[in-house]
């Protein structure tokens, strides 16, 4: 049986599959520039793992080349994507080392290319739907896998991406809040986007580093808190990734 490969795309604190067999670095051009990525196999299916900040964390989230990065992936074969982002929380409920599914976004960052459509395609202009941009079914996916691993993550959560690379100011997280907004990133948008309009599924768990500017307690976010979360709960995202991997392998043999 044919498996096409599943995209895995992640961020800061996630630089290595460790888990992944036969890893292979590939290097291609797009119509969009570079974008490079690792195969390999995880349970025997293909697996395609790409780190959006590139080698060494060297790109900042303003400077991704999200279409590059999302092109890449299709070309390679992909259909399925599981994005991970690391965010700070803005729903005062949520404390470092939450995880969330998301199922919804807000836009509020400024000067990236945010389409492939730039009206010159032979479709003209195009305007995407993206109601569901997070595939419902990849992220029921990722909550029984949560469930059979034991880790808990909360069914739903709304992105409020900003452009960065500074983190925002009290005020734009309290206009976040009141837009409905539970996590504050700096990557979700456009890959989301970009991902639908390439005809991908895909979807995203967001694990939670520290409290978003004001949120809580006023110190300052610093990476050394960053860091010693990750270090103590990036293990539950690879938990989750592995059984959504074990049973996409016990499906396809
Ligand atoms: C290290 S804090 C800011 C950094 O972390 C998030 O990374 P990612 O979305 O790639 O998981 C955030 O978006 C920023 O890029
Ligand atoms: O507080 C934050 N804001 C934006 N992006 C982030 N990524 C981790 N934490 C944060």
């Amino acid at each position: 049986m044919m498996t096409t490969p599943l995209g895995i795309i992640a961020g800061t604190g996630f630089y290595d599959l460790d888990a992944l067999e036969d890893p292979v670095v590939e290097t291609v051009e797009t119509a969009y520039g570079e974008a490079r990525f690792t195969r390999g196999r995880w349970h025997g299916i293909p697996v395609v793992f790409l780190t959006r900040h590139g080698a060494g964390h060297s790109v900042p989230p303003h400077l991704v080349n999200y279409r590059a990065n999302i092109r890449a992936l299709a070309d390679a074969g992909v259909r399925d994507v599981v994005a991970v982002n690391v965010t700070g929380s803005i729903d005062p409920e949520l404390e470092p080392g939450d995880l969330l599914c998301l199922d919804d976004f807000l836009d509020f960052t400024k000067g990236r290319v945010s389409t492939f459509h730039d009206g010159s395609g032979p479709e003209g202009v195009v305007h995407v739907d993206v109601v569901g941009a997070y595939h419902p079914e990849l992220r029921r996916e990722i909550l029984d896998a949560a469930s059979v691993v034991g880790e808990a993550i909360r069914d739903g959560g709304v992105y409020a991406c900003f452009e960065g690379p500074r983190f925002e100011t009290p005020a734009e997280i309290r206009l976040a809040r009141l837009a409905g907004a539970d996590v504050a990133g700096m990557t979700g948008v456009p890959e989301v986007v970009l991902a639908v309009e390439a005809g991908l599924r895909y979807a995203a768990i967001s694990l939670v580093v520290n409290p978003a500017a004001g949120v809580g307690a006023q110190d300052p976010i610093t990476m050394d808190e960053i860091t010693a979360v990750l270090a103590a709960s990036s293990a539950k995202v690879l938990a989750i990734l592995d059984d959504l991997v074990h049973t996409r392998a016990t499906f396809a043999s």
